[in-house]
């Protein structure tokens, strides 16, 4: 597991930290660890190498001087452009002329263009706001490759959120941990391959505000059949989607429980007779009252929003067993306040909103996902994964989980059916509701990356690659064999 800490949380355990160190050893060494980077993106040949630093009136700026004056000292020729020449960081500044850098405040367009190599010190963490029009203008004219320090200048750091010109970046260095930033949305996007720089900050820093889970976590979490189960005790999972207009919807949910995880799938609506067809093994009632006992409702995709689904939804909530709420299940419970009374607040439950199903339930996202997730989350009493590029998983305790996708393959019609089907499959193991969530999002990411192998996949094909993706995150979490 990756820990993620806002920029308030980061400040004060820097100052904590810088309380007990000597004066500029934080920025020093946040800035060895940046030239380390900076000369790996150079390699192989360094010596001669032009790197321009773009200088901003902070500490972010600091850090680019001082990477400057390590990188002169290994043949590097190293210009920096200052943004705010009156607020650049004295030392840093020093220690870069002392080395023999060019240092310039103006006409730096040349110097931008003809870089093998940019690194970006305009802003880190206290951004705010897009970059402002000198340096946009400026970071246009790049064609290099581009190091960001912290963060790329002009995302916002706590959010994510890009509005208007930002640095789009090659690599990036952060100092201490990592931070939303790097995990949330279009900076994430914008940071490339992030590099973590350990400056000693872990042991000031307490528990994260987010989580990310990685493969080996969702390994070790996905529920295995032991020698003593059965099909009843891995727990089954029920599935309540579809009708006559949308019976793929169905489909998909129940073959994402029926590849997700060993026990029974048992399916109850109008989609019976096609279930049956293509997923023998399902056993298939018309009605959740028919449907049997289940571990764990899956309701929602594809069941429409009439009287009729209103009814079926409130049936759901009243097992009181673990639910997946998604897509319509979403807009009835928006709709109708009184379907919140038929459920026990004591049962687990998720909700699966994009971003106009949240709206409808609890408002405009905004910037903060994270933040809108949690709100949402502590309002209801329930999980809420938020989709997205970004998958957040907040849990009503102020849990926070960030799955940040690969790619985007899986933004497809019907992606987010297969994503309730492992959701409702992992619930009905007994798994912690904001794990499951959180292990579903990954699985489901991962299987939109096999699947699609560089091309557009339908959501069908990414349902047939969940076996895959179960196998790689089994397969991190073992230990490696010498
Ligand atoms: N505090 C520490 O001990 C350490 C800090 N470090 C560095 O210090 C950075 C934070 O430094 P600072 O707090 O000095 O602030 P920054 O360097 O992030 O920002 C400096 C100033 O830029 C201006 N600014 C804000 N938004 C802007 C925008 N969109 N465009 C242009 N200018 C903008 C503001 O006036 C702000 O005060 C971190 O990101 C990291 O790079 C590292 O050296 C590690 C140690
Ligand atoms: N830009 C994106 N990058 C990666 N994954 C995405 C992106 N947009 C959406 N997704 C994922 O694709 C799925 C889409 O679900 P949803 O919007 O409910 O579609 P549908 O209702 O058609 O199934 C979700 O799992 C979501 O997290
Ligand atoms: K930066």
């Amino acid at each position: 597991m990756k820990g993620v800490w806002t920029t308030d949380h980061v400040r004060e355990a820097e100052n904590r930290l810088l309380a007990r160190v000597p004066d500029g050893s934080l920025m020093r060494k946040a800035a060895f660890g940046l030239a380390t980077v900076a000369l790996r993106m150079l390699a192989p040949r360094v010596t001669g190498r032009r790197v321009t630093l773009l200088v901003g009136a902070g500490n972010n700026g600091g850090d680019a001087l001082w990477a400057g004056a390590f990188l002169r000292r290994r043949g590097v020729a190293v210009t920096a452009v200052l943004l705010a020449p009156d607020r650049a960081h004295p030392e840093g500044l020093a220690a870069l002329r002392k080395t023999g850098g060019r240092v310039i405040t103006e006409d730096a367009r040349e110097a931008v263009r003809a870089a093998d190599l940019v690194i970006d010190g305009i802003v880190g963490l206290s951004a705010r706001g897009p970059l402002r029009p000198a340096a946009a203008e400026l970071v246009e004219q790049v064609s290099a490759p581009v190091l960001a320090v912290d963060l790329p200048s002009g995302v916002e750091p706590d959010t994510g959120a890009v509005n208007g010109p930002a640095v789009t970046a090659t690599a990036t260095v952060t100092f201490g941990c990592h931070k939303p930033v790097h995990v949330l949305g279009e900076g994430a996007k914008r940071c490339g391959e992030v590099h973590l720089v350990d400056i000693g900050l872990r042991p000031e820093l307490g528990e994260p505000d987010i989580t990310v889970l990685e493969h080996a976590d969702v390994g070790r979490l996905w529920p295995v059949p032991g020698p003593t189960d059965d099909k009843y005790t891995q727990g089954v999972t029920g599935i309540s989607a579809g009708s006559s207009a949308y019976p793929g919807a169905a489909w998909l949910s129940t073959g994402a429980a029926t590849l997700a995880t060993s026990g029974m799938v048992r399916y109850a609506g109008p989609a019976a007779e096609a279930i049956r067809a293509s997923w023998p093994e399902v056993i298939t009632t018309g009605s959740v009252a028919d449907a049997g006992r289940v571990q764990a409702w899956v309701v929602g995709p594809g069941m429409g929003t009439g009287a009729s689904a209103k009814e079926v939804l409130a049936q759901v909530l009243e097992a009181e067993v673990p639910v997946c709420a998604d897509a319509d299940a979403i807009t009835l419970l928006a709709k109708h306040e009184d379907l919140w009374d038929a459920r026990d607040p004591a049962t687990p439950m998720v909700l699966t909103p994009h971003d106009r199903e949240f709206a409808r339930l609890a408002g405009e996202v905004g910037d903060d996902r994270v933040a809108a997730a949690l709100r949402a989350a502590k309002r209801f009493g329930v999980v809420v994964l938020l989709k997205g590029h970004s998958t957040v998983v907040a849990a009503p305790d102020g849990r926070a989980l960030v799955n940040p996708a690969r790619s985007s393959w899986a933004a497809t019609a019907g992606s987010g059916d297969v994503l309730s089907g492992l959701i409702g499959s992992l619930l009905a193991s007994g798994m912690d509701p904001w794990l499951a969530a959180g292990c579903a999002a990954m699985a489901h990411e991962l299987a939109g990356e096999l699947a699609a192998e560089g091309a557009p996949i339908p959501a069908g094909a990414l349902l047939r690659q969940v076996p895959d993706a179960i196998r790689v995150l089994r397969a991190a979490a073992e230990p490696v064999t010498p």
